[in-house]
């Protein structure tokens, strides 16, 4: 695989305000990369760098090996090949599906562009809704056909700038699932702008987490929740809470409930005092144990429960328990930790 997108050391501000700091990353052909973060995090501005919108202050983007933009040049929006699709959908009101579907190809022969759009309905699965105008679609059908008429072009990246928010949750999901079937059916590479971590996780090969301007990690979603590179991801990220343990050998750390060796990030010493990412899979209930902890929260959610357990100490760790064990706030359950991978942050 190639990088198909270089995003290196872009610097973008609104007039004195710098809003993107020094962020660098690279999409490879056929991936689908996600921008998380909290709002005002700098996600849009990222996305409006890529499709020629904002000119950048520093650093430089490329697509396939051209130069797109740098802090002297910039090829305009419409000549990047690069298609995107909004939050609002952003259809032509008074054209049907069909024609909103071919409003970009106006540059092909009549008959190709009917195929086009042909294929493009079917795709969305809205064949039977071609003559339909948009106000009579719901918003998962409209957010169907803005990625249709994104993809008509045949663009080679795609954008997706928060396409889901609109809509309810069960159809949120539902429909984040198909856009990527969608895309990875057709190669077609995205980019896509969301806060949602559900979604980022059904959707994307590789996610980024901005805070304040800067991407703090881009990496796959299994390792952004396994291995955090810092505090904030490990917290962004998932549920967990962070405990106070000591680095007792070279992969080694002590914690209240006992010793746990396995892969440690370099740069600990023995002695260290840390703190330990615990995640709500990672404490096991277990009768056969003889570490205890008491259930202080209980939250039901169909297949599992969420406790909340407080140690001897009164350090509170969450557990994800199946849904037959049904223990009451008060009782005194067996857990037993599961650790694959050792995240921890040195004490400040
Ligand atoms: N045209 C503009 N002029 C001045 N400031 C802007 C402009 N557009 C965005 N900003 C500011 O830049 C920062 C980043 O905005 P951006 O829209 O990229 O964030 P975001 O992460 O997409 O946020 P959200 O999730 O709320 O959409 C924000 O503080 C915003 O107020």
């Amino acid at each position: 695989m190639s990088a198909l997108l270089e995003f290196s050391a872009v610097s973008h501000a609104y007039g004195a305000r710098r809003v993107i700091d020094s962020m660098s990353f690279s999409l490879q052909d056929g991936e689908i990369g996600c921008l998380l973060g909290g709002s005002g995090c700098g996600k849009t501005t990222v996305l409006r760098c890529i499709a020629g919108f904002e000119t950048l202050g520093e650093g430089e983007i490329r697509l396939s090996g051209r130069v797109l933009a740098d802090a002297a040049m910039a090829v305009p929006a419409h000549q990047r090949e690069i298609g995107m699709v909004f939050q609002d959908y952003a259809l032509f009101p008074h054209l049907t599906v069909e024609d909103n579907i071919g409003f970009g190809l106006s540059a092909l022969a009549r008959s190709e562009r009917k195929s086009r759009v042909a294929a493009m309905l079917a795709l969305v699965g809205l064949v039977s809704y071609a003559k339909n105008y948009p106000h009579e679609l719901s918003g998962g059908q409209q957010q169907r056909v803005a990625l249709a008429r994104a993809l008509a072009t045949r663009p080679r990246l795609l954008l997706l700038d928060e396409p889901f928010s609109n809509l309810d949750v069960d159809l949120r999901e539902r429909l984040s699932r198909e856009v990527r079937d969608i895309l990875k059916h057709e190669g077609v590479s995205a980019i896509l702008v969301t806060h949602d971590q559900h979604e980022a996780f059904a959707v994307a090969d590789k996610v980024g987490v901005m805070q304040g301007g800067a991407l703090l990690q881009w990496a796959t979603p299994y390792q952004l929740y396994h291995e955090p590179v810092s505090r904030y991801v490990a917290n962004f990220i998932g549920q967990g809470v962070l405990v106070p343990g000591k680095v007792s050998g070279p992969r080694c750390l002590t914690l209240e409930v006992g010793e746990f060796c396995g892969l440690l990030p370099l740069g600990f010493a023995g002695g260290d005092t840390v703190d330990v990412l615990l995640r709500p899979d990672d404490v096991v209930h277990d009768d056969a144990s003889e570490q205890t902890a008491v259930v202080v929260d209980k939250v039901f959610r169909g297949a599992d429960f969420h406790y909340t357990l407080a140690l001897p100490s009164g350090q509170h760790v969450l557990a994800q328990v199946g849904s037959h064990h049904n223990h009451a706030i008060g009782e005194s359950i067996g857990i037993r930790l599961e650790l694959d991978h050792l995240i921890a942050f040195k004490r400040e």
